[in-house]
């Protein structure tokens, strides 16, 4: 990673953080007061026993016991109460930690869903999963066991610090000391481990990429016979992930054996200083004792600094990638003072105009669109032809606002589409994609997607009006069958005509259709063409005709040809005409009949 890119990774980190933490200040604030609390509850036990073996037990021998039993349950009471707060403390940082998880989540979820179509089209999704899923998770680790240590260590440091310089100052000063060699090992620690952990941070997404990927590709993978070397290149990322996690796990290693060995120089130094003060009559017995008492914890809460140390670089790590999730990409804006659509424009609804429209994708992509003028009337249905990256799928695009063209504009009844609010586009303009993809639900919640406050009886009648009220009738549910429950199987010509029902539903003026190019069986075909033909009534319509059998549901043919239209007309005339559309016409009819 260049220094740049680098900074420019850590702000958009340390901005996350800031985005996640200031709502929750008061919150974060009452946490560390807690922890302050508990801290204080703790640093009073030695003490007294300090107090108990230096005075406590002479006054015990001389027959008086009250001393000896006070100190011991003072430390008792200390003791409970320590542990009381410490109780409390965890259980509110436990909640915010939740309540940050959530909040993170949330945001990054909504995030991505906002992204323009130019995001989800450059960032492959195996990369969002693993930002949403093992990235979180890194966070999540973090808050769990993290908080806890953070604040024990930080309080406790100080305070024990603070307490062996009030008890005596050259046995202080040995603990001191050592905070040098402690501090030249924490530094190596945070450069080394922020290294190793974006190191499995990158690791892993490339695993979950790879997974995703192959998943969503499992019948390519099958028809190719891919199962083999795809296994092969996951166990190459997968044995990448265990160096990365090695690496990082050395480093912890080396940092969590370093603290030990410190601490325990510590124990030796300061016992052999207390024998020798003892012996000079400067030390007493209890303070050596308590002095000892105070390095073990002193050391504990180093040893999950450490532990913190390595949790907050993994999630470190991890919220730099997520905060990749946060940078704007060039989106279609809102309008800031968005205009109406008329309601009942003169020649009626769903005109859909190109003025010298020009387009590519990027900057210095090669134009896809130079120019295009097109008037698409209401109510007709528009089949755009043409060979593969002609450009049909960008004019729809573009009718669906999906993109902004990089010059010229595209109307809907006379209003520009950058002046309409998204809501009311999106209410306008419909789009079914050749997946006609279904969400986990019922049937009737997949019809009523753009609507979900339709009734049974709406949600009925727009899948009576498509025809797919009869074999919705027969799923073992009806229209309540969940569409993702083993067994309930629908065909592609079924999502179809479950996707058509959701435009009937919501009855937009303007439908965008990306044909599906897989094949269906003649019933399928003719049913879902049968729907097509009522779906399309009344209502302009847009589509990308992959099988020149859809052709004859359309008024008029537009033959595209390197962005530009080459053709255009009735598909009659444009068939006796004997151009290009003639001629793809002939080879689509000699491939089917051969
Ligand atoms: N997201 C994208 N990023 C960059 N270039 C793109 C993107 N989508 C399409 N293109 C390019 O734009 C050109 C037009 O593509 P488009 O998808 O509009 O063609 P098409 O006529 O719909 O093709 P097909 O019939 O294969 O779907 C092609 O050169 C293609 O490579």
């Amino acid at each position: 990673m260049s220094g740049s890119e680098d900074a420019r990774s850590r702000a958009r980190r340390d901005a996350l953080l800031r985005m996640l933490l200031w709502p929750k200040r008061r919150r974060l604030a009452a946490a560390t007061a807690l922890a302050l609390l508990e801290n204080v509850c703790g640093l009073v036990p030695p003490l007294l026993i300090a107090a108990a073996i230096d005075r406590g037990v002479p006054a015990a021998v001389d027959g008086r016991w009250a001393p000896l039993i006070g100190y011991t349950a003072a430390a008792l009471a200390t003791g409970l109460a320590t542990a009381s707060v410490k109780y409390c403390f965890l259980r509110y940082s436990g909640r915010i930690a939740q309540d940050l998880l959530f909040e993170l989540r949330h945001r990054a979820f909504a995030q991505v869903m906002g992204q323009p179509l130019a995001f989800h089209e450059a960032y492959p999704s195996g990369r969002v999963v693993a930002r949403l899923s093992s990235d979180v998770e890194s966070v999540e680790e973090m808050l769990e066991m993290g908080l806890d240590g953070l604040f024990s260590a930080l309080f406790s440091m100080v305070g024990i610090l603070a307490v062996m310089l009030w008890l005596d100052q050259p046995m202080a000063a040995v603990v001191i000391a050592l905070f040098v060699p402690l501090y030249a090992l924490t530094r190596w620690f945070r450069h080394r481990s922020r290294r190793a952990y974006r190191g499995t941070r990158t690791a892993v997404e490339g695993v979950v990429q790879h997974t995703v990927e192959a998943y969503n590709g499992v019948r390519a993978v099958q028809a190719f016979r891919r199962e083999e070397a795809n296994a092969r290149r996951l166990d190459g990322l997968d044995a990448r992930y265990a160096v990365a996690r090695a690496d990082a796990g050395l480093v912890s290693a080396v940092f969590s054996g370093g603290v030990k060995l410190i601490g325990n120089l510590s124990l030796v130094g300061l016992l052999t200083l207390g024998v020798l003060r003892i012996d000079q009559g400067h030390l007493a017995l209890g303070t050596l004792t308590a002095f000892l008492l105070y390095v073990h914890r002193l050391y504990d809460p180093i040893d999950e600094l450490a532990s913190f140390a390595n949790a907050f670089s993994a999630a470190s790590a991890g919220l730099e990638k997520i905060g990749a999730l946060f940078v704007r990409h060039p989106a279609v804006a809102e309008p800031e003072r968005p205009a109406a659509l008329p309601a009942d424009p003169p020649g009626g609804r769903g005109a859909v105009r190109f003025e010298g429209v020009h387009f590519g994708y990027g900057q210095a992509a090669r134009p896809v669109l130079s120019g295009v003028d097109l008037a698409l009337e209401p109510g007709r249905t528009v089949a755009l032809v043409g060979t593969t990256g002609a450009g049909k799928s960008t004019i729809a695009k573009l009718v669906a606002r999906l993109y902004d063209p990089t010059a010229g504009r595209v109307t809907l009844d006379g209003v520009d589409l950058r002046e309409l609010a998204d809501a009311e586009l999106r209410g306008a303009v419909s789009m079914i994609t050749q997946e006609a993809f279904l969400f986990s639900g019922s049937v009737a919640d997949n019809i009523a997607l753009g609507r979900p406050d339709a009734s049974r009886a709406e949600i009925r009648a727009a899948a009576e009006a498509v025809g797919a009220h009869g074999f919705v009738s027969a799923l073992p549910d009806g229209y309540d069958t969940d569409v993702h429950k083993r067994g309930t199987g629908l065909s592609a010509g079924q999502r179809q005509l479950i996707a058509m029902a959701r435009v009937m539903l919501t009855s937009p003026r303007v439908l965008i259709l990306d044909e599906a190019t897989s094949s269906m069986d003649t019933s399928s075909e003719r049913a879902v063409h049968e729907a097509l033909t009522r779906v399309l009534a009344g209502r302009t319509a847009v589509i990308i005709a992959h099988r020149l059998s859809t052709v004859a549901v359309a008024d008029r043919v537009l033959v595209i040809e390197d962005g530009a239209v080459v053709e255009d007309g009735p598909p009659t005339r444009l068939l006796e005409g004997g151009g290009r559309f003639a001629g793809m016409h002939r080879g689509w009819l000699a491939a089917t009949t051969a």
